[in-house]
């Protein structure tokens, strides 16, 4: 006999969270499946692990640049000591999470849920029937299709090693590989990054000429190659990429990553795909199964960030409760690169604006003699802008410095509430922060 619910999440990550708990606070009777620890990528494999981890490297990063400016001694990062330090926040997720479902009456489950029909989910010899079921499955790393993709470390395992490897070999240049980088360079590890192309495509081209110098003074080895096929001699790993062979310890998948709806069984829940990943209306819903809906990483519908998630499951249990046809909205959605210094980015890249044929000013510069740098004795320090001519709106807002994640969260209010760059010349912000930058930089 099938166990009733209003609403299943498939998943227990950002999307999965937020859709149950808003549901549950309705009185809705939920359930939430996940085959992992409850926390998802963000809490558990992902974001918050990660800028455990970049506190050190920041704290690091802030003692070598102040060196001999009254500060002295010696300080180098201990692996171990900062995984603890990474998992005093994460081990307790799990079991905070269980128990926020349980004080709300959501039904708990753990295995792989596959569907088993229009309106049913099978997970570990449970049957459950679904009035709405959300897929909130988050992604995992593309498949390769290249020799040997099964001897490359994912992100997940990355961030739990106990001992930093000597040498680290990154395939891919995107956000992964710049991130965990900077982090493994930091704590003394000899760093190459095999990318095809241009290093971090999705940032502006000058913002990451002035990031590159941070990869030099860390000694990180950049090849632009196509990696091939990855072997094993025993006695370590040989990766191929173009005419190079590169002899290495560790090789990390950091080459994107895909919506996780592999093993779900679609078809039996009538749920349709296409090539690249699910079929949804705008409203996040299967476009062959009304009672099933999508968000986060797993829909693909807007930028892989954590936010997104956010979003989309509100938008989810909004058309569920009361069928208001919302569509999500991703304007100015803020992206931060948590490399040290790190980069920022919201809106447009110049390359886009000009595509779309919109009519505006670009104000850029690298600006190492301001004081916001100065006061850091940071040397990386740029900016651009894009302003609309005629509405005087920000049209997007690249960022890269000291201060770049916090400060772009300004331009990220502009441009999803349509601010001029008057609006942010006006405001007095608080003198010296970075935010006290932001007017220079429309100006
Ligand atoms: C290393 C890394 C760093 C990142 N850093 C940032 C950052 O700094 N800022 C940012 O905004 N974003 C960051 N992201 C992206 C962000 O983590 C994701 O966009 C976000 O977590 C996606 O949330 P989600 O709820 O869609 O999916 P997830 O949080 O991935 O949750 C999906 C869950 O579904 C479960 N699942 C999958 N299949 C099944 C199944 N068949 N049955 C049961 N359970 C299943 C999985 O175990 C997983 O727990 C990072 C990602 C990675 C990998
Ligand atoms: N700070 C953050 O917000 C953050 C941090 C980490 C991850 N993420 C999310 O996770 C997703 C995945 O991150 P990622 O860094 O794996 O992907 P990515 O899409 O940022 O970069 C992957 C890169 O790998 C390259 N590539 C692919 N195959 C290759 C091959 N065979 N040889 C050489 N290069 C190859 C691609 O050209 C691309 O530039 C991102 O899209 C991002 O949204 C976000």
């Amino acid at each position: 006999m099938a166990e009733k619910f209003d609403f299943i999440a498939i998943g227990s990550g950002t999307a999965a969270q937020v859709a149950v708990h808003r549901m549950a606070d309705e009185g809705k009777r939920c359930a939430v499946i996940d085959y992992r620890s409850y926390g998802g990528t963000c809490a558990l494999r992902g974001c918050d692990p990660k800028k455990m981890m970049v506190s050190g490297e920041e704290a690091l990063a802030a003692f070598k640049r102040m060196e001999g400016n009254g500060i002295n001694g010696s300080a180098s990062i201990d692996w171990n000591e900062l995984q603890a330090f990474k998992r005093s926040f994460t081990n307790p997720v799990p079991e905070k999470q269980q128990a926020r479902y349980e004080r709300k009456g959501v039904a708990t489950f753990h295995g792989r849920a596959r569907f088993a029909g229009p309106d049913r989910i099978k997970v570990e010899g449970n049957d459950l029937r679904f009035s709405h079921a959300l897929i909130a499955t988050g992604a995992t790393p593309r498949p390769l299709g290249i020799k040997g993709e099964e001897l490359l470390t994912h992100s997940d395992a990355f961030l739990e090693l106990d001992t930093l490897p000597d040498q680290i070999v990154f395939v891919g240049g995107g956000y992964i590989a710049a991130e965990f980088a900077h982090l493994a360079a930091r704590a003394g590890a000899k760093v190459t990054i095999l990318q095809r192309g241009r290093l971090l495509k999705a940032f502006d081209p000058d913002i990451v000429e002035w990031l590159m110098s941070s990869f030099d003074d860390l000694g990180i080895e950049i090849v632009d190659a196509e990696v091939s096929g990855v072997t094993d001699n025993g006695a370590g790993l040989t990766v191929h990429a173009g005419d190079r062979t590169i002899k290495t310890e560790l090789a990390v998948h950091a080459a994107g990553r895909v919506p996780a709806i592999g093993e779900l069984d679609l078809e039996a829940g009538e749920v349709a795909r296409g090539k690249s990943g699910l079929l949804l209306t705008p409203q996040l819903r299967s476009q062959s199964n009304d009672k099933v809906f999508a968000a986060g990483d797993a829909a693909a519908n807007g930028p892989p960030l954590t936010p997104v998630s956010s979003h989309d499951a509100k938008v989810v249990v909004e058309n569920i409760l009361e069928d208001s046809g919302r569509k999500p909205n991703y304007r100015g959605v803020p992206s931060v690169l948590f490399t040290e210094p790190p980069a920022a980015r919201v809106g447009a890249l110049e390359r886009e604006a000009r595509e779309a044929g919109l009519d505006f000013e670009v104000n850029a510069g690298s600006h190492p003699s301001w004081f916001s740098a100065r006061r850091l004795n940071e040397e990386i320090y740029g900016h651009k802008v894009l302003i609309e001519k005629g509405s005087d709106r920000i049209l997007g807002a690249h960022l890269v410095g000291p201060d770049a994640d916090e400060l772009i969260n300004i331009f990220s209010l502009a441009i999803r509430h349509g601010l001029t760059a008057n609006d942010i010349q006006s405001t007095m912000f608080a003198y010296p922060t970075a935010a006290s930058d932001a007017g220079y930089m429309v100006g």
